[in-house]
């Protein structure tokens, strides 16, 4: 399973990469837009952090497939490596995916139905991207929508992986695992939430009174 952060924000990828096993980093022109930066500069910063080691997913905005493969190879050229281009699934971006398929790496993205997937894993996309909480929020069933992308893989055998995308909750996170999504991207406070049980918590507190009790501020190593 891989765990990616949906982020373009350097103090929240540096601390996400600091504590948990972080596979890389996906962007869209939301999250870039936020960081009110120079794009390449910003991608380029967030590439020395990570490495090539980490895979990187930055989306173009063209809607034309030319244009589109003209943005995919000047992104590939500036920040190179361990990189995916995101190209949504309109026509005009399956038409790009198959003419880069070969040259550079692709993640079919802003994907609602299976159907979209299974023709963008038939053109050669690397990754299919589903959003589940938007799903979620038009009365879909996002995790359903991801559990039949990945059936869909499977039946046809593809080399195409789901990148579930677009979370809210941790039962969707939790969801989507259970339905054999090979990869997820989350935000800084899902990756937080994933983590955090007020039990844990409260049992912590508890072992460590128990010492104090007993131990008063002795350490275990002194
Ligand atoms: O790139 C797609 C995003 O992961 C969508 O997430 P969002 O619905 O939280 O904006």
């Amino acid at each position: 399973m891989l765990l990616l952060m949906d982020t373009a924000n350097i103090k929240e990828i540096k601390q996400s990469i600091e504590m948990y096993p972080i596979d890389g980093v996906t962007t869209n022109p939301s999250i870039i837009a936020k960081e009110k930066r120079d794009f390449i500069e910003l991608l380029k910063e967030i590439r020395d952090i990570i490495g090539y080691d980490k895979m990187l997913h930055v989306q173009v905005i063209s809607q034309k497939a030319d244009e589109i493969v003209e943005e995919a190879k000047y992104i590939n050229k500036e920040i190179g490596g361990n990189l995916y281009i995101k190209i949504p699934v309109i026509p005009e971006g399956i038409k790009a995916i198959k003419m880069l398929k070969g040259e550079i790496k692709t993640t079919a993205t802003a994907v609602f139905t299976p159907q979209q997937a299974l023709i963008a894993a038939k053109s050669g996309a690397d990754f299919v991207a589903p959003y589940v909480n938007r799903l979620d929020n038009i009365s879909a069933n996002g995790i359903k929508v991801v559990s039949d992308i990945v059936k869909l893989i499977n039946i046809y055998n593809f080399n195409t992986k789901v990148i579930a995308a677009s979370f809210k909750n941790v039962e969707q996170i939790y969801g989507v695992c259970m339905a054999g999504a090979h990869a997820i991207t989350v935000n800084y406070d899902m990756i937080n939430q994933l983590i955090f049980h007020p039990m844990t918590d409260w049992s912590v507190l508890q072992f460590v009174k128990d010492w104090e009790n007993f131990y008063g501020n002795k350490k275990i190593r002194t």
